[in-house]
């Protein structure tokens, strides 16, 4: 009997002792007790961030939790949201902290890239592969990109907003951008010919759409937040992602391959100087062969073949996968988010509508251009006018200050958790000695909804930039759609780096493809019709982004 009360008493008390220390250490001893929690567990479980982030609620829970604590809270016992940028977001970005293993769930073929790659060494090699091409001097002098920008917006987009002109019926314009922003984004890295027309086949839009909804489900919850128990499970039998999703995956990357393949003929081609037109030049997807050749000298033809075709596709899908909990805040309403979509086909969209919703940012636009001899006008007579020069553009100041706030508003917000480094403590948000490997993470809708910096944060006001931008509160500008530091969206040049890297980030509308691509289009819509927003009711009631989200534009033509 004593035996077995001394066989059961001893490992309780050894487990209460445990639990207990746990418990002590937790709240009061460890480097990270005197950060303010945002739920009373949080400190020694995760169970309340991993429920908000399955809900896909993570967003409004940090901002809130925000509010009301300060600029660094902490969600679970070894995670923390960071919500200032000189002294927190500064830091973890622009420092290149290493990404956790959330990121996995974004490598293709089972080859990592660019933007899966966790550690900082084995991300510059997969970016100096590609950097060349992005660089400012290979687009701003690029024929290639001129050419092909002509032929997608006046040869494909123009037809397509007369055509709906015409009939005077209102257009979705999510699905119009997005397969815009497809057919563009694709025609750069695999030149005009090899790259895919969505533009002009709606049904291929739609499908494609689908299996991209399938491929980053929100189920993808479990190998990014929990990889070891969905590992575990599947081992049982028990798939935590949907029948659907490894016929979408499979779906896509033979989609990709077929790009690949197909610029792999063009490029011969090119080699052999058959090749006529620039625009059917494989920018990108040449340069990425080149280098993955070079760095994987000894690799078999297939290894290397998925190893490019992995890059690309994260170059066409990294605008999309951010598994975005995107612009949740409508009319003050936080709406969780069913997918990830794509992110510049959102901005574009979401630019179009702001202007569509104000009769006089469209007048000052137009008048703009015409007075700066920039108008794109399309007529019978004229029906292929040649694009003025990329910089032109770049000198008109409200259409610079329509593309600021539409990327103020969105396409705010997408995790992008980080790690603290493995060999150090480091100090955040006036926080010292947060220990090696603690998650961070902060979304961009901190910094460009922050009510102390902007006024009316949550209203699109163009005006606001040729003002000065921001309340005047520092002199910091807040704009950070684009990342920063070493993992910074890939168009972005490698050396902005500096102290005024927000700043910076807004220079940079003047050297990627996608801000550019945003001018012309801008450009040549407002050059050539005026917009009218047709509400049929679904508009703020569905997460931005979503397959739900609608957004209803009607084009009226200017000119005969
Ligand atoms: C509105 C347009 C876009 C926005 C706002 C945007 C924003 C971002 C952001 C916030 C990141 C993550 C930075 C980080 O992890 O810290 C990123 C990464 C990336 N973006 Fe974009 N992006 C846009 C368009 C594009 C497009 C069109 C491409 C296609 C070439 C692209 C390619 C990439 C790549 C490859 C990365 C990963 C970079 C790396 O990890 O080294 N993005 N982007």
């Amino acid at each position: 009997m004593t035996v077995n009360l001394v066989g059961y008493l001893v490992p309780a008390a050894l487990c209460s002792f445990l639990l207990c220390y746990y418990l002590f250490y937790s709240f009061r001893l460890s480097p990270l007790a005197k950060i303010p929690y945002a739920h009373w567990t949080s400190p020694f479980v995760p169970c309340w961030i991993l429920w908000k982030r399955y809900r896909q609620k993570e967003l409004n829970a940090a901002y809130q939790a925000h509010q009301r604590l300060g600029p660094i809270v902490r969600l679970g016992p070894r995670d923390l949201s960071v919500s200032s940028y000189e002294n927190g977001i500064r830091t973890i970005y622009g420092g290149g902290f290493d990404k956790p293993t959330y990121f996995d769930f974004f490598n293709y073929y089972e080859r990592n890239n660019s933007f899966c790659s966790l550690t900082r060494k084995e991300h510059s090699t997969h970016r100096r592969r590609v950097s060349v091409v992005y660089s400012k001097s290979a687009l701003f002098g690029s024929a290639q990109l001129l050419s092909l920008t002509q032929r997608i917006i006046v040869g494909r987009l123009v037809p397509k907003l007369d055509e709906q002109a015409l009939t005077q019926e209102p257009i979705e314009i999510l699905t119009l951008t997005y397969a815009l922003c497809l057919d563009y984004v694709n025609a750069f890295i695999f030149g005009y010919s090899s790259g895919p027309n969505f533009l002009q086949t709606e049904s291929n839009t739609q499908l494609w759409l689908e299996h991209y909804e399938q491929r980053y489900c929100k189920e993808s919850f479990w190998p990014q937040e929990l990889p070891t128990i969905t590992k575990w499970l599947a081992a049982l039998g028990v798939d935590m992602l949907p029948k659907q999703h490894i016929p979408s995956k499979h779906y896509l990357e033979r989609w990709m391959m077929g790009l690949c393949d197909k610029a792999n003929e063009a490029r011969s081609l090119a080699d052999q100087g058959l090749l006529k037109d620039p625009a059917d030049i494989p920018v990108v997807y040449h340069q990425v062969q080149k280098a993955t050749e070079a760095d994987m000298n000894g690799a078999d033809t297939q290894t290397k073949k998925l190893e490019i075709a992995s890059e690309l596709f994260d170059h066409m899908c990294t605008q999309m996968t951010l598994p975005l909990e995107a612009a949740i805040l409508v009319a003050d309403l936080y709406l969780p988010l069913a997918g990830a979509r794509e992110v510049l086909g959102l901005v574009l969209s979401y630019t179009l509508y702001y202007i569509s919703q104000n009769q006089q940012s469209q007048y000052r636009l137009r008048s703009e251009l015409a007075s700066a001899g920039l108008a794109i006008t399309i007529t019978d007579s004229e029906p292929n006018p040649a694009l003025p020069p990329p910089a032109s553009l770049d000198s008109l100041p409200y259409l610079t200050a329509v593309l600021k706030e539409s990327f103020r508003m969105r396409p705010n917000s997408t995790p992008l958790p980080r790690i603290t480094p493995h060999d150090r403590a480091v100090s955040l948000a006036g926080i010292d000695n947060i220990p090696p490997g603690t998650r961070v993470n902060a979304f961009q809708w901190f910094v460009h909804r922050d009510p102390r910096l902007w006024d009316q944060p949550d209203t699109w006001l163009p005006e606001r930039w040729l003002q000065g931008g921001k309340k005047g509160v520092d002199d910091e500008g807040v704009l950070w759609a684009f990342g920063s530091g070493p993992r910074m969206c890939v168009g972005n040049h490698l050396t902005q780096y500096s102290k005024h890297i927000l700043r910076l980030v807004f220079r940079t509308d003047t050297l990627t493809p996608w801000c550019k691509v945003m001018r012309y289009v801008i450009a040549v819509i407002y050059s050539n019709y005026r917009t009218v927003v047709f509400d049929d009711g679904s508009f703020g009631k569905h997460p931005p982004g979503s397959l739900d989200d609608r957004l209803m534009v009607r084009f009226e033509r200017l000119h005969a």
